[in-house]
This record gives structure tokens, C-alpha cells and sequence, in this order.
């Protein structure tokens, strides 16, 4: 990683813990500037990351605005399992997913991470913004073995994709897209940090007259299931859409399933209607991408793609 940016205040680098540091000719040294609140990136929206600033430490109260996010851990955390484990021929009945590397983009507080790290994978957690991060650093410290297994980084997926290529055997991004600014570079950096063979796996909110209908008239401003503004109907994303964005970009799609959620009870289950909520599995092709010219593509980052014939 390169940590410059570039600002009215010269050149300015960035070191660990999102200090930031600008170069001084005078004193030919550096000088403190400031923390950084959230990574800028391409694919991070600052708007989003004021809405999910005002509760970054709610994130482990199971009865508060994350509540249907706990209860989605009884489908997603089966799903992301259960599909990893069609890809190895053995694996240890008490933590199956020993020795996999796992990403997951967009972690918050860490709901997802947590229960991947007690399966025995090794979870890498990003989040742009410092103040999940340090609420999903502070929930897995009082675990021994999760301290262990877990690591978070408060920055974006762009920033972590020169270090991380072909590292990670999946790819988790929950709740995830429907919040991101350009979701196609998101899907290039997610299938360049994979492995060949990985997994990728989304859950998201459809973009229907019904998503509207439901997921924010009647989450947000009739039943407040979930805070208000907290999403944006025009960033909801289809399931065709995100095929239309996974298949050219490296990944064949196996699974696109509906998952229901049920206000009374709080608990969520499985559909064949995909018109609400949905999650999605996707396999990074071993093969490079062939392109509609017949030309041999791998995919990259920003258009910088190798091309032969
Ligand atoms: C205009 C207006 C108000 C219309 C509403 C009229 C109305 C209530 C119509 C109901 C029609 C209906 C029942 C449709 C269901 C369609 C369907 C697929 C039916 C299948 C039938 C079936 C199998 C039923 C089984 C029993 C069951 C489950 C019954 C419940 C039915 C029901 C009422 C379903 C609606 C559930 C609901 C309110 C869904 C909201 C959808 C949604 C997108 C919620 C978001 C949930 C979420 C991901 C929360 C996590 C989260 C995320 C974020 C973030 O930033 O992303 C932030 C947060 O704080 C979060 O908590
Ligand atoms: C609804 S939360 C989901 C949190 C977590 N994945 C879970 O399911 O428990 C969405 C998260 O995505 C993060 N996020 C928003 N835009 C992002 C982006 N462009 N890249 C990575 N993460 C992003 C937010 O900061 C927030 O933590
Ligand atoms: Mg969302």
C-alpha cells in the first residue's frame, strides 16, 4: 500500500492508525495534521459514512437498530459454511473452516467476523470507518481465541488490494453493496483479492417496487425497524444486476437466494422470492475472463487489464 494523499496542504502521508502526517520543507520533517475519520476511496460514499457513524457503538446491542443483523447470522453464517465446505474434501467437525482466509468487506462491528473466527477461519475485517472498527476491535479482545484469529483495519477495499492479491479462499460483503459507490470496481478489487476457486458471498436488498414498499416505508418510517435514511431505494441492487456485474468480471455465480425476514418474530428464513432480501454465492473463475472480442482478459482495478489474443 501506498499511503499518500494529496491535499491543499501538500503532501501528505499516512501512517498506521489513520494518523495523518504532512511533510514540512521548512523543518524537513513531518508533522502531525490529524486522524482520519473514514477511508476515501472510490468506492466509499461519505454520506453513508455519517449514517453509520451516529451508531457505531450499537453495533452488539441485540435488541437495538442491529437487531435483524444478529438474527441474519443463523442463515448467512450456514451459507458462507456450508458452500466453503462443498470446496475441500475434509475438514475438522469442530472448526471446519480451519485454515481458511476470509475478508469480510464492510465488517462493522464485527457481527459477521465473530462467528466465521469461532468456525476456525482466519477473518480479516475491513471497515472505511474508524469508529466500527474500533467498536469490532474492543467486542473480540474480551475472546482469547478470537483476539487470535480475527483482525480488523479500519480502510477500504481499494486499499487493501495491491497487498492482498489472490490471498483470501472467500470473500464475505454483507449488507454491503447497497451502500457502495461504484460497485463494479468493488466487484473487480473482491475478485482480485481471491484466490482462483474462492468464494464471494453478498447479501443485499433488491431493487423492487416491494424493497420500496417494505424496506423503507415501512422498516424505516412505519415500523422502524431500521433507522431512517439508512437506505437509498436508487442503490438497491438487482439480482440481475449483480450477475450482469460478477460474470464479466471474473466470477461465475452458483446460488442467488431469497432470504425473508418476519417483524414479529425478529427471525429470518429462507425464500425462493428474491424480491426482498437476497444472498448470493460466487466462485472466482480459475480461468482468466475471455471478453466479447475473444480477447483473454484478467481482470483489474480501474481498467488496467492484461489483454492478449
Ligand atoms: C406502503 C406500505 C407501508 C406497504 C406495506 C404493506 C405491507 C405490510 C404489505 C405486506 C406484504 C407482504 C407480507 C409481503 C411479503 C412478500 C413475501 C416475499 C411473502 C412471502 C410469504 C411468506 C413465505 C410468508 C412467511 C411468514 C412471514 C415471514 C411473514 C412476514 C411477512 C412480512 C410482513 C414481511 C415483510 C418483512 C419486512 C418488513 C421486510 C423489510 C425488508 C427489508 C429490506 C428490511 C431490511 C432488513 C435488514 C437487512 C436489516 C439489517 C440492517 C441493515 C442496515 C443497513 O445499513 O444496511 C442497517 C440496520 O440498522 C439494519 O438493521
Ligand atoms: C449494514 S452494515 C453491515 C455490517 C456487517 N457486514 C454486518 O452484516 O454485520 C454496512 C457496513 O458497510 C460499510 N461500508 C459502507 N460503504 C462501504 C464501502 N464502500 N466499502 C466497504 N464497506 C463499506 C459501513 O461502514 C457499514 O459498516
Ligand atoms: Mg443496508
Amino acid at each position: 500500500m501506498t499511503p499518500w494523499l494529496f491535499s491543499d496542504k501538500g503532501i501528505m502521508c499516512l501512517k498506521s492508525n489513520n494518523i495523518i502526517f504532512a511533510y514540512s520543507d521548512k523543518m524537513k520533517s513531518y508533522r502531525y495534521v490529524g486522524m482520519r475519520l473514514y477511508s476515501t476511496s472510490k468506492t466509499v460514499d461519505p454520506k453513508e459514512m455519517k449514517t453509520f457513524k451516529a451508531l457505531a457503538y450499537k453495533w452488539w446491542d441485540e435488541q437495538g437498530a442491529y437487531a435483524p443483523l444478529h438474527s441474519m447470522n443463523d442463515l448467512r453464517v450456514p451459507f458462507i459454511r456450508d458452500n466453503l465446505l462443498k470446496t475441500v474434501t475434509n475438514h475438522q467437525l469442530e472448526s471446519p473452516l480451519s485454515g481458511m482466509k476470509i475478508l469480510d468487506v464492510g465488517c462493522g462491528g464485527g457481527l459477521l467476523c465473530e462467528p466465521l473466527g469461532r468456525l476456525g477461519a482466519l477473518v480479516t475485517g475491513i471497515d472505511p470507518l474508524n469508529e466500527n472498527i474500533k467498536t469490532a476491535q474492543q467486542h473480540k479482545s474480551f475472546d482469547p481465541v478470537l483476539d487470535k484469529r480475527i483482525q480488523y483495519n479500519a480502510c477500504s477495499l481499494e486499499d487493501i488490494v495491491e497487498e492482498t492479491v489472490e490471498t483470501f479462499d472467500a470473500v464475505v460483503a454483507s449488507e454491503v453493496v447497497e451502500h457502495v459507490n461504484d460497485l463494479e470496481t468493488f466487484i473487480q478489487c473482491c475478485c482480485q483479492v481471491l484466490k482462483p476457486g474462492g468464494s464471494l458471498f453478498i447479501t443485499t436488498i433488491n431493487k423492487t417496487q416491494l424493497s420500496y414498499a417494505l424496506g423503507i416505508i415501512f422498516a424505516e418510517q412505519i415500523a422502524g425497524i431500521v433507522p431512517k435514511g439508512t437506505h437509498t431505494w436508487e442503490k438497491f441492487v438487482s439480482p440481475e444486476e449483480l450477475e450482469s456485474l460478477l460474470e464479466p468480471n471474473g466470477f461465475l455465480v452458483q446460488t442467488i437466494t431469497g432470504m425473508l425476514y418476519n417483524p414479529f418474530s425478529g427471525y429470518w428464513r429462507w425464500t425462493e422470492n428474491t424480491s426482498l432480501n437476497y444472498a448470493a454465492h460466487a466462485i472466482k473463475s480459475s480461468a482468466p475472463v475471455e471478453t466479447e472480442e475473444h480477447h483473454t482478459k484478467t481482470p483489474g482495478i480501474d481498467g488496467q487489464e492484461a489483454s492478449q489474443k
